[in-house]
């Protein structure tokens, strides 16, 4: 199993973000701001789609780290932390603890 996460990438996003954009491609979108980056995470929303109907996953693996790349760039721009996000996921769990961890960052 990986030891990298989602919050590693959001940690190098962050960093990324504030290089010149000739020099990021991160720095690029978010400068583009969010009709590019949006769209974007739609084109790779639906070229994962398309590889998950055709039963490749090679092409899925590689299609669903675009989008989880393109999604954290939006996030980005929206001003909204990942812990906010995983907080929404574990508050639907039902289970309170988790989402005062997630929202905790912990
Ligand atoms: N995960 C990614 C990632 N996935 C895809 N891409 C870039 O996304 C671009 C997408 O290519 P496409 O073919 O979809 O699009 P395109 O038509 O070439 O370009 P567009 O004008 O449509 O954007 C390529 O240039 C890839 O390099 C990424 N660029 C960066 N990251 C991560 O972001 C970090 C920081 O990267 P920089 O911001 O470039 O320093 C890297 O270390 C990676 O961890």
């Amino acid at each position: 199993m990986s030891d990298f996460s989602l919050s590693d990438l959001e940690a190098i996003l962050a960093e990324r973000a504030k290089a010149p954009s000739s020099q990021s491609y991160t720095a690029s979108l978010v400068e583009a701001g969010m009709p590019k980056a949006a769209r974007k995470l739609g084109e790779e929303a639906v070229e994962s789609i398309v590889a998950a109907l055709e039963g490749d996953k090679d092409e899925l693996t590689k299609e669903a780290a675009d989008v989880l790349y393109h999604l954290l760039v939006v996030l980005r721009i929206a001003e909204i932390p990942l812990d906010n996000v995983l907080a929404e996921l574990a508050q639907r769990t039902g289970q309170s603890g988790l989402a005062e961890k997630a929202s905790r960052g912990a």
